[in-house]
């Protein structure tokens, strides 16, 4: 008889919006009769899924699900690196960004259905000050936006929206230096993104033709953000045609440093780090196996 899978589910009962969902309940509803060996494992602090996803794997579970939104993903996806055991994503959050890059679906019975009979693709890795990410980093608004969400209260897309208004009218552009293959140029930071994956999620396409497997992480470069073209590059994010709306500049490289006229808040996978002044950023290609839903045969 053939091996069962063995998937470990590592579920973050913070995250996302719908926390009344019973997610044990709909994994005894639809593995109860699929060929699968699986546990469930509560998180109980931040940080807790990198050491869980780390046991896991050392328990020889070949696929380790993050259930919750990125900052939970980029946890399991930590403990995971330079083990035999794959990522896995039961989309949970507010903004999904790697589940909706690698086409996991955002239905839980779907999502779960498609883990039985994965494909698995390696991705790429990312490190900002040797943390790494997943989906995307970056330096600015993004991560002051990321930091005043955190202190919200409230978590879901409304709030960000709120956040990011509010703090736009506040928050200042500060000049940088940007070295990439061997060139350093002077300029101004309001957003740098370093994206592995196209989206930061909830389908805002900050490099929408990042590819996630391509050993390059993809630069988008905002120096400034007059009103006219903020209203832009939300359009562009929605719409996903921000590198062609002359908006943002784009650079592909493998690393990149920044060195930064004063603290610059930075965040990873969309959870403020901290502040720096110089960051050191780079890729480590193919560097971790995910479960993704498998091609259709025709
Ligand atoms: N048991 C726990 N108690 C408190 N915080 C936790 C717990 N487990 C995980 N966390 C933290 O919760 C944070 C938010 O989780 P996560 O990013 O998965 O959800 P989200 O913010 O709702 O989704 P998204 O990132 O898609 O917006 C994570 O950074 C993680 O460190």
């Amino acid at each position: 008889m053939p091996e069962k899978l063995r998937i470990c589910f590592l579920i973050n009962p913070n995250s996302g919006t719908n926390r009344r969902q019973d997610v044990p309940a709909l994994l005894a509803q639809y593995l109860a009769a699929e060929p699968v060996d699986y546990e469930v494992r509560l998180t109980q602090y931040a940080g807790h899924a990198v050491e869980l996803a780390r046991q896991a794997a050392a328990d020889g579970f070949r696929i380790v699900v993050a259930v919750g939104g990125d900052g939970t993903v980029n946890e399991v996806g930590r403990g995971l690196l330079g083990t035999q055991a794959a990522l896995g994503i039961l989309p949970r959050g507010s903004g999904n960004g790697l589940a909706r890059h690698m086409r996991v679906p955002l239905a839980l019975p779907d999502a779960i259905r498609q883990l039985v009979r994965p494909d698995f693709q390696r991705i790429d890795v990312g490190y900002i000050n040797e943390r790494p990410f997943f989906c995307t980093a970056g330096l600015g608004f993004d991560a002051h936006v990321s930091k005043c969400f955190a202190l919200a209260g409230t978590r879901g897309l409304g709030t960000y929206v709120q956040v990011a208004v509010r703090e736009y009218r506040r928050f200042q552009p500060t000049p940088i230096s940007l070295t990439m293959q061997g060139n350093t140029q002077e300029t101004n930071c309001y957003v740098l993104a370093f994206a592995n994956a196209a989206q930061y999620g909830n389908n805002a396409y900050i490099a929408p033709l990042a590819d996630i497997s391509d050993g390059l992480l993809d630069l988008c470069l905002i120096d400034a953000m007059p009103l006219l073209r903020a209203v832009r590059v939300s359009i562009g994010l929605a719409l996903g045609n921000l590198p062609a709306s002359g908006q943002a500049v784009y650079h592909t490289c493998s690393q990149v440093h920044v060195q930064a006229a004063q603290a610059l808040g930075f965040h990873v996978d969309g959870d403020y780090v901290g502040d720096a002044q110089h960051f050191d950023v780079r890729l480590e290609p193919l560097a971790l196996e995910v479960a993704v839903p498998a091609k259709k045969v025709r």
